[in-house]
C-alpha cells in the first residue's frame, strides 16, 4: 500500500517523542520544586505542609491506607494563630489546598531548619507515592502506592514501543499489519440495513444504529466519530450489549479513570457484569461495586479465601495463649504455611474472577497490568480515542492478543496534551538529525518519521491510512440550539450534523425553572465584537500560584481588562435575568481572567467533553499586530463553540481574531451574519462600576 507505515520508523519516531515528553515533564516538574520549595508550593495549593501520620490500616485489596492531620506542635497558639481553625473534634482545620481524591502525590519529609535550604530540591526523590483517597476539612487520607498499573506509564509504553520495534515477521498478526497500512481491513458490506438487530434500545438515531452495525460487521477496525453532543457513549453501550449478545469477550479502555469510570456506570444500569481493574481510590464510588479489589472480598470464590483469613486469625490469637517454645514455634511454622495457601488462593481467586468475566474494564495504561497478563481478549473497545497517545493504546493491542479493535473519539475536538511539542519536540528531532549524520544508529531502528508528533493519535493516523471507509459518523447531537451548532457543522463535520427535535430550539428562557426574556435570554448566539482597538489586550507573566493547581504551564498569558468587564457584564445581566449561576460556564483560551461566585470559569481544554446551558466564550486577543496564538488551533475553538446548549455569547475583537487564518476569518463572518451583533463601547463597561 502506497502509504504504510515502516514499523520500526514509527516506533522509533514514538520512541524519541516520548523521550523527549519525558525530559519535558521532568523539567517542568523540577522547575517547580526547585524554583518554588515547599512553602511556595503549599502556597499554589500543590502541597500541605506541617503534617504527621495520626493513623495506619489495610484497605480495600490490603493497601495501606495513611492517615494525614495537622501535627500538634504546628498549630496555632493563642486567639492570634493564623491557619486554620478548630475542627470539630478538637482537631485543626486543614489550610487551603488544592489537593483532590484521585491525586497522585509523594508524602515525604519535611526538612527543618538548615536542611531547608539544601533539601528545596529533594520533595520528589523522598517519601513514598500514593493515590489520594479521601480528603476531609482535618485530614487527609492516602493510599499507598500507585495502583494494579503497577509501573510508571512512561515506562510501560516504552516498553510497547520497543516490542514494536522487535517485533519479527511471525508475530506480525493480519490485525497489526492493517493497523500500519500493510494490508487494507477486510471490506465491510455495503448495505448493512439487512443486519438483524434486536436493538436494547430502540430509541438510538440512525447514525448510531449504522455506526453499531458497521462496528459489529468489521473485522480488523472500526472507528465511531462522535461529534460534541451526538452520543458517543450512548452508542458504544449499545454495542458492547450487542457484542456480550454475540458472545464476544471485550475489554473496554479510555485514557483517563473518568472515561472509563462512565462507561462502567452505564453498563451497571444493564446488569452487566462485569470487572473493573484501577486502584480503588481513583475510581468513582459508584463503580467501587465492581471493582476488582471488592470483588475479590464478595464473590463466591472470594469465601474460601476468607476462610483460611479467620483460621489464620485464629492461629494468631493462639500463639498468645501459649507460654510453651515448642509449641509455639510449630503454631508460627503453621501461620507461614497458612499465608503461603492465603496468598496462592488470593491470586487464584483474582485469576478466576477475570477469565470467567466477559467485559473487563480498564483505563489504557491499566490494562498493561499483571491481572491482565494472558488474557485473550476478541474486541478492544477505546472510548475517548482521540484524547489517547497512539503509545498508550499499544499497551492492550500488543500484549492481549487482541484481534479486533474499536475506537470512538472525535479528532476534530482537541488531542491529548503534549508538553513537549515546541521546544522539546524540536530538540529530539535535531539529536535525531545528529545521530543519522554521524551513522549512529543501531541496526534495525527505523528512520525518524518527519512530522509525526504525540499529537497524531491512532485515531488519527488509521483515517489518514485507510480513508473514511473505516469510520461512521453520529449526526444527530442532543446538545447545542441549531444556530449555536450550524458553524462547527459546517466548518468541521461536512454540514452533517443535524440539532435533534428537542433541543434545535431550544432557549434560556424555556427552562424548567423561570428565566425572564430578554434582549439576551432571547438569544443563542450573541456577538460581543470590540473591534477599533478600545478594549486591548495585556501580556502577563504568569506566577505559579496564580495556577488553580493543576495542568499549570509556566509561560506568559494574555489577559484583556476591558474584555473581563465585558463578561462581568453579560454575566450578571443573564443571572439577573434569572439564569441559575451554576448553569453558566466561561471559557477562555487563556488563563488570567477574572472570577465570579458560583460560576464555572475555564481553559477550553478543561471543557472538553462538558455542557453548560449558557457559555460565554472570551476570545481576549485583540493587538495592532494581528496576533491570534493559541486561537489559531481549529480543535480549541471547536471545543469552545460547542459547549453550550442554550446560549453563546462570543466576545472578541474581529478586526485581530479575524485575521488569525482562514477558519477565523468565516467565523468572525459567520457571526457577523447570524449572531445578535454589538458593538460596546469603553464607557458601556464602566457604567455599573461606578
Ligand atoms: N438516540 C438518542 N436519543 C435521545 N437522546 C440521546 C440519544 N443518544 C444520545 N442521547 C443523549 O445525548 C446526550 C449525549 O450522549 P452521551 O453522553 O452518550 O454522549 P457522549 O458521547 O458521552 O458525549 P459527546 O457526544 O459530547 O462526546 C445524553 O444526554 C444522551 O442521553
Amino acid at each position: 500500500m502506497p502509504n504504510a507505515t515502516d514499523i520500526p520508523s514509527f516506533a522509533t519516531t514514538q520512541l524519541a517523542l516520548l523521550s523527549a515528553e519525558l525530559t519535558a515533564e521532568l523539567a517542568e516538574t523540577h522547575l517547580l520544586l526547585s524554583s518554588t520549595g515547599p512553602a511556595a508550593l503549599a502556597r499554589a495549593g500543590l502541597a500541605i505542609l506541617n503534617l504527621a501520620l495520626s493513623s495506619q490500616r489495610t484497605g480495600l485489596g490490603g493497601k495501606t491506607v495513611i492517615e494525614l492531620t495537622l501535627d500538634a506542635a504546628f498549630a496555632p497558639k493563642g486567639p492570634r494563630g493564623s491557619g486554620g481553625s478548630k475542627g470539630n473534634d478538637g482537631g485543626q482545620d486543614l489550610p487551603e489546598h488544592g489537593i483532590r481524591v484521585g491525586d497522585i502525590v509523594a508524602v515525604s519529609e519535611q526538612p527543618a531548619g538548615a536542611a531547608k535550604k539544601k533539601e528545596k530540591t529533594g520533595l520528589k526523590e523522598k517519601g513514598v507515592e500514593g493515590v489520594v483517597g479521601k480528603v476531609g476539612r482535618e485530614r487527609v487520607e492516602v493510599v499507598l502506592g500507585r495502583g494494579s498499573g503497577d509501573g510508571k506509564e512512561e515506562e510501560r509504553m516504552n516498553q510497547n514501543m520497543t516490542k514494536l520495534l522487535n517485533m519479527t515477521s511471525s508475530e506480525m498478526t493480519p490485525f497489526i499489519s492493517t493497523l500500519f497500512g500493510h494490508s487494507s481491513p477486510t471490506p465491510v458490506p455495503s448495505d448493512l440495513s439487512t443486519m438483524k438487530i434486536e436493538w436494547i434500545d430502540p430509541s438510538l438515531n440512525d447514525s448510531q444504529k449504522d455506526a453499531i452495525r458497521f462496528a459489529l460487521a468489521s473485522r480488523e477496525v472500526a472507528l465511531i466519530h462522535g461529534p460534541p453532543g451526538t452520543g458517543k457513549t450512548h452508542t458504544l453501550i449499545e454495542l458492547i450489549l450487542q457484542m456480550l449478545k454475540q458472545g464476544l469477550r471485550l475489554l473496554v479502555c479510555g485514557p483517563s479513570n473518568i472515561s472509563v469510570d462512565n462507561i462502567v456506570e452505564r453498563l451497571a444500569s444493564h446488569k452487566v457484569p462485569m470487572i473493573r481493574l484501577g486502584h480503588p481510590a481513583r475510581l468513582l464510588p459508584s463503580v467501587l461495586n465492581h471493582s476488582l479489589d471488592v470483588l475479590t472480598r464478595t464473590s463466591d470464590a472470594a469465601e474460601i479465601v476468607q476462610d483460611i483469613r479467620k483460621e489464620m486469625d485464629a492461629k494468631q490469637a493462639s500463639i498468645r495463649k501459649t507460654r510453651n517454645g515448642r509449641e509455639k514455634r510449630t503454631i508460627y511454622n503453621e501461620l507461614r504455611e497458612l499465608r503461603k495457601e492465603f496468598r496462592e488462593r488470593e491470586k487464584g481467586c483474582v485469576e478466576g474472577l477475570v477469565r470467567s468475566s466477559k467485559v473487563v474494564l480498564a483505563t489504557l495504561h491499566g490494562a498493561g497490568g499483571f491481572h491482565l497478563r494472558n488474557q485473550e481478549f476478541d474486541v478492544v473497545i477505546v472510548d475517548e480515542a482521540s484524547q489517547a497517545l497512539e503509545a498508550q493504546c499499544w499497551v492492550p493491542l500488543l500484549w492481549l492478543k487482541a484481534s479486533r479493535l474499536v475506537l470512538a473519539g472525535d479528532h476534530l475536538q482537541l488531542p491529548p496534551t503534549i508538553k513537549s511539542l515546541n521546544s522539546k519536540e524540536s530538540k529530539a528531532k535535531k539529536k535525531e538529525e545528529k545521530g543519522k549524520k554521524d551513522g549512529e544508529k543501531e541496526e534495525g531502528e527505523g528512520k525518524v518519521i518527519k512530522g509525526m508528533t504525540l499529537e497524531t493519535t491512532l485515531f488519527d493516523r488509521l483515517l489518514e491510512l485507510h480513508g473514511p471507509s473505516i469510520k461512521r459518523m453520529l449526526t444527530t447531537q442532543y446538545r447545542m440550539h441549531e444556530t449555536i451548532m450550524r458553524f462547527p457543522s459546517d466548518e468541521l463535520y461536512e454540514g452533517k450534523l443535524v440539532a435533534a427535535e428537542a433541543v434545535k430550539e431550544r432557549l434560556l428562557t424555556s427552562l424548567p425553572y423561570e428565566v425572564k426574556e430578554t434582549e439576551d435570554t432571547k438569544e443563542p448566539l450573541v456577538f460581543w465584537d470590540t473591534q477599533g482597538g478600545d478594549f486591548p489586550e495585556k501580556t502577563e507573566d504568569e506566577e505559579i500560584g496564580k495556577k488553580a493547581g493543576k495542568g499549570m504551564n509556566l509561560g506568559e498569558s494574555k489577559s484583556n481588562e476591558l474584555e473581563a468587564a465585558l463578561v462581568k457584564l453579560h454575566v450578571t445581566n443573564l443571572v439577573e435575568a434569572g439564569l441559575k449561576p451554576e448553569d453558566i460556564a466561561i471559557v477562555t483560551p487563556y488563563n488570567a481572567q477574572e472570577r465570579f461566585p458560583g460560576i464555572e470559569l475555564g481553559s477550553v481544554d478543561g471543557f472538553q467533553g462538558r455542557e453548560k446551558e449558557a457559555v460565554v466564550v472570551s476570545l481576549v486577543r485583540s493587538n495592532a499586530e494581528h496576533e491570534v496564538g493559541f486561537l489559531g488551533e481549529k480543535r480549541r475553538l471547536n471545543v469552545a463553540m460547542t459547549r453550550p446548549k442554550r446560549h453563546l455569547c462570543v466576545i472578541g475583537d474581529s478586526d485581530t481574531v479575524g485575521r488569525g487564518s482562514p477558519f477565523l476569518k468565516r467565523w468572525m463572518l459567520f457571526l457577523e451574519e447570524h449572531a445578535d451583533l454589538r458593538y460596546p463601547n469603553v464607557s458601556d463597561v464602566y457604567v455599573d462600576d461606578g
